[in-house]
């Protein structure tokens, strides 16, 4: 049988997932791959594979778009690794650097600033510019906080905003897949879940991050109504920009 194609989040915040399929028989099914969040995005857009773990923002861009699972890359606040890192206070920012790695932040981050800290603010992609702000998203953001004069967590801020928690990333199929696959992928990706414990002593110490802490308690991987909820709002709010 032709394998099914998988684009994975090469991040930490993915390493219970990508536990949970290496411990699964799962993994004889499908072809893993480990890329930044718009790479697994653009990589499901263009059908290079099959399911992508790929930011929301980027849902309403995939043909045939379905969440096939009951897990996500979420939060219920304060995140740690969705940032504005800033030089001013936030209702000083005129210019903003996007992250090219993000699909769904560099969105929060205009929605936030419009709607929750009611700013108007440039937004360049330019890595070279010299502005204000920026949006940092994963791993880059671990020990950085110190770095600028102000980080606002965008997890925490949404929540503030809305009351709502917050999925920033799903995983997402671009084609109907067998039920069974389906069931097996999911409960793979369960034990993962079940098992941060274990995957916490498999990862390097991060001297700019508490990863048990990050992992167990600032991420929160389920995919709950209220997650759903917030999907909608933000996707909604997204066209309204
Ligand atoms: C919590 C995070 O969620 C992520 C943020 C994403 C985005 O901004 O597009 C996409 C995937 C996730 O990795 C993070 O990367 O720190």
């Amino acid at each position: 049988m032709e394998k099914i194609k998988v684009s994975a989040v090469s991040y930490t915040n993915t390493k219970p997932f990508i536990y949970g399929i290496q411990h699964s028989p799962v993994l004889e099914q499908i072809d893993l791959s480990l890329d930044i969040p718009s790479d697994c995005a653009s990589k499901l857009i263009e059908k290079q594979v099959d399911i992508g773990l790929i930011p929301v923002a980027a849902i309403p861009f995939v043909p045939n778009a379905q969440i096939i699972s009951s897990f996500c890359i979420g939060s219920i606040g304060a995140v740690d690794s969705v940032f504005i890192f800033s030089d001013v206070p936030v209702e000083k920012i005129k210019t903003l650097k996007l992250d090219p790695q993000s699909r769904t932040s560099n969105n929060l981050a205009k929605v936030l600033l419009k709607n929750h800290f009611k700013v108007a603010v440039d937004f360049t992609t330019d890595q070279s510019a010299t502005t204000d702000a920026m949006v940092l998203i994963g791993d880059r953001t671990f020990g950085r906080k110190g770095d600028f004069n102000y980080a606002y967590d965008m997890g925490e801020e949404w929540m503030k905003f809305t009351g709502l928690p917050f999925m920033y990333a799903a995983w997402v199929a671009n084609k109907p897949l067998p039920e069974a696959f389906l069931k097996e992928f999911d409960a793979a990706l369960a034990n993962g879940i079940q098992n941060i414990p274990a995957v916490i002593t498999q990862l390097p110490a991060n001297s700019g991050i508490d990863i048990a802490n990050y992992l167990q308690y600032k991420l929160n991987f389920n995919l709950t109504p209220e997650k759903l909820k917030a999907k909608e709002l933000f996707l909604k709010l997204i066209t309204e920009l």
